[in-house]
């Protein structure tokens, strides 16, 4: 990609900012756009381009990610909308506005893609779901290599999108949750904060590492855990009596309730 416009330098538009200049990418290629531009100043020092005018960064631009929120996103396209092109491509991250909301009401007439990424982008961590017009052929490979540099990449239908964002996005927050509950037991059994946080977000990376290096099922990495009449087995039964996994799905379901 030659020039990249992020229209939208908030939490997620600032970390695949972030995550693209970890991959080498030149700064001066980026331009990103927010209008509290104050908040840019460490991508600036960096040597990307910000500013507030969003016309500016698009009419520069080959591909336009887009990371606003949806109610701003209305008001951007329209104030975008007269500078696209057909050769343009835009990503957008906005949450719960499909594909075809994007050509019909925001009459986009440049080629569009959907992605969701999640904060991790920043680490190139990130899971990201990406999603096309079954019509769109060209420059799938394009966006996916992008995106590749910053995690693996899904190819899914767009009406995926909503369990995309719930169980990859938001589901950074879920695990999240789960490491701080676990500093928090690691406290109470005795370990300051700071190790007490080390050691429950290292069990987390290596569990999912098991599950990913491995290609397990989680049931069968926890049956190796799972010492018969041990403590695991023990501690695992609680949660479960408490509604642990309940708990979770019931989020998960509730999050997607919610997009929908
Ligand atoms: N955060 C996450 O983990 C994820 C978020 N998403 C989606 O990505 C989108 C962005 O989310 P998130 O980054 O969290 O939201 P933020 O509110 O952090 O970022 C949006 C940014 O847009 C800027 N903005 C608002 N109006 C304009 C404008 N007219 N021109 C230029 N910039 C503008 C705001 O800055 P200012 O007020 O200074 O203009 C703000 O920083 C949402 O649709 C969200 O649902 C998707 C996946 C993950
Ligand atoms: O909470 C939200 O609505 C957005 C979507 C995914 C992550 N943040």
């Amino acid at each position: 990609m030659e020039k990249i416009a992020v229209i939208g330098g908030g939490n997620l538009g600032i970390a695949v900012t972030e995550g693209m200049l970890k991959t080498g990418i030149n700064p001066e290629k980026i331009h990103v756009t927010r209008r509290r531009v104050h908040y840019l100043e460490p991508l600036k020092e960096k040597g990307v381009n910000v500013g507030s005018n969003n016309v500016a960064a698009v009419q520069n631009a080959d591909l336009i990610i887009l990371a606003v929120k949806p109610k701003q996103a209305e008001i951007i396209m329209s104030e975008i909308i007269d500078h696209l092109t057909d050769n343009q491509i835009i990503v957008s991250l906005v949450t719960g506005v499909s594909l075809e909301a994007m050509e019909k009401e925001w009459k986009i007439p440049s080629i569009c893609f959907r992605a969701m990424p999640n904060t991790a982008v920043e680490l190139q961590e990130s899971i990201t779901c990406i999603s096309h017009q079954p019509t769109t052929t060209e420059n799938i490979e394009s966006i996916k290599a992008l995106f590749s540099t910053l995690g693996p990449v899904l190819i899914i239908q767009d009406d995926m999108m909503a369990a995309a964002t719930v169980l990859g996005a938001c589901g950074i927050a879920f695990a999240l949750r789960f490491i701080r509950a676990a500093q928090q037991g690691g406290i109470e059994i005795g370990f300051n904060a700071e190790n007490a946080l080390k050691i429950a977000a290292q069990t987390v990376k290596g569990a999912a590492e098991l599950v990913l290096q491995n290609g397990n099922h989680p049931e069968q990495e926890i049956d190796k855990v799972t010492t018969p009449q041990g403590v695991t087995i023990s501690g695992l039964n609680t949660m479960e009596h408490q509604g642990f996994s309940s708990a979770l799905i019931q989020g998960v379901l509730t999050s997607y309730n919610k997009i929908k």
